[in-house]
């Protein structure tokens, strides 16, 4: 059966109305939080450490800026959004030594609590409210008027009113507008890891370099198999997103339909299905968290070599020419 979705006439919102939020971060997710709430009434303070890059932007932004300790300190809801690998030593050194008794740490992201790198203390409530977005889109949409739909958990109810709690801080950032799903820690960490790894961002990306990379080795123009490969891709997303696929086979031709039957399958085989379950297994059992730990701690050797492999493909040298051009991507 499917999980009760969550609406705006559904949020208590006095349970968050003359609170004070500390949104620690102020990245992507970070300044999207804080503003959706400045917006929505709510008092925000941005917690940054010493010299943060960002600091100025929030202060910019019309947000109040101290430092991790003071904002926690003052704040009845401690919402976490620095990066993963670096919440475990911020929490240990700056958070959990500030935390009120009786307020709730919150997460837009399990990792941490579901791998136990935070373990809260039992005085606390802990939530997540985890966009399913990416923090730009969740600023953006809400300035629209609209929101990007979230999970909903909660790991520890000390109050006794923390998924209460929970939907009117999803209500501050405007994921209430779309819908919020309730999961559990678990569920959203290993869904998301690997939406992210095997689908979202893994999946496709190898997707389109494999395509492009087999287009331009056949001889077409490399600015002709990125927009085949690339830029069109999001047309095709797109109309899957509004009314799924068969929306998108109703618009595409006859002829590319049936291409999609019989090629898919040639494309996506048993043996890639058999690899995303080794993929997801691996989630599941700590090896994957084990190893983003570890290469952190080793100071991101692997993660640094490929993200400058990654910046040198040909599909982004051409991708950034032909985007140069295209007038109504630019601000
Ligand atoms: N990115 C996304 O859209 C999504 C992210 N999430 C989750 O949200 C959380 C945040 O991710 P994301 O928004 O990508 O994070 P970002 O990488 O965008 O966070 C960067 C922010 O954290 C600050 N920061 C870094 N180190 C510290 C520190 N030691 N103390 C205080 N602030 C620090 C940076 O400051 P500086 O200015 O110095 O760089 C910057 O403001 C994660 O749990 C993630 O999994 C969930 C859904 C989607
Ligand atoms: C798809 C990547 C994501 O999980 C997200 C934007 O939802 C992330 O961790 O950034
Ligand atoms: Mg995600
Ligand atoms: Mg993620």
């Amino acid at each position: 059966m499917m999980s009760k979705m969550y609406y705006e006439q559904d949020a208590r919102w006095e349970l968050i109305q003359g609170k004070t939020v500390a949104v620690i971060g102020y990245g992507s997710q970070g300044h999207a939080h804080a503003l959706n709430l400045k917006d929505s009434g709510v008092k925000v303070i941005v917690g940054l450490h010493e010299g943060s890059k960002s600091a100025a932007k929030a202060r910019e932004d019309g947000l109040t800026v101290t430092n991790v300790a003071q904002a926690v300190a003052c704040a009845d809801i401690t919402m976490i959004l620095i990066p993963d690998e670096k919440q475990a030593n911020v929490y240990a050194t700056e958070i959990a030594p500030n935390l009120k008794p009786g307020s709730a740490l919150a997460f837009a992201h399990g990792f941490n609590i579901h791998f136990n790198q935070i373990v809260p203390p039992a005085n606390v409530d802990v939530f997540m409210i985890a966009p399913k977005g990416p923090g730009h889109l969740v600023r953006r949409v809400f300035t629209e008027g609209k929101g990007v739909p979230c999970l909903m958990a909660v790991y520890q109810d000390f109050n006794g009113s923390t998924q209460d709690l929970a939907l009117a801080y999803a209500k501050g950032i405007g994921g209430a507008r779309a819908g919020v799903l309730t999961t559990t820690f678990k569920d959203e960490t290993e869904s998301d890891l690997f939406g992210e790894q095997a689908v979202l961002c893994g999946g496709v990306t190898e997707l389109i370099k494999a395509g492009f990379d087999t287009l331009v080795e056949g001889g077409y123009e490399p600015e002709l198999a990125y927009f085949e490969c690339l830029h069109e891709m999001k047309l095709i997303v797109d109309l899957m997103y509004e009314g799924g696929m068969a929306a998108m086979r109703y618009s595409i031709s006859d002829t590319a339909e049936y291409g999609d039957y019989v090629t898919g399958q040639r494309i996506i085989t048993e043996e890639t299905r058999a690899e995303m379950r080794k993929v997801l297994s691996e989630i599941q059992n700590g090896t994957f968290a084990r190893n983003w730990i570890l290469e952190n701690q080793a100071n991101r050797p692997m993660f640094n070599a490929k993200r400058r492999q990654e910046a040198a493909h040909n599909i982004e040298i051409v991708g950034t020419e032909l985007r140069g051009m295209m007038s109504w991507l630019k601000k």
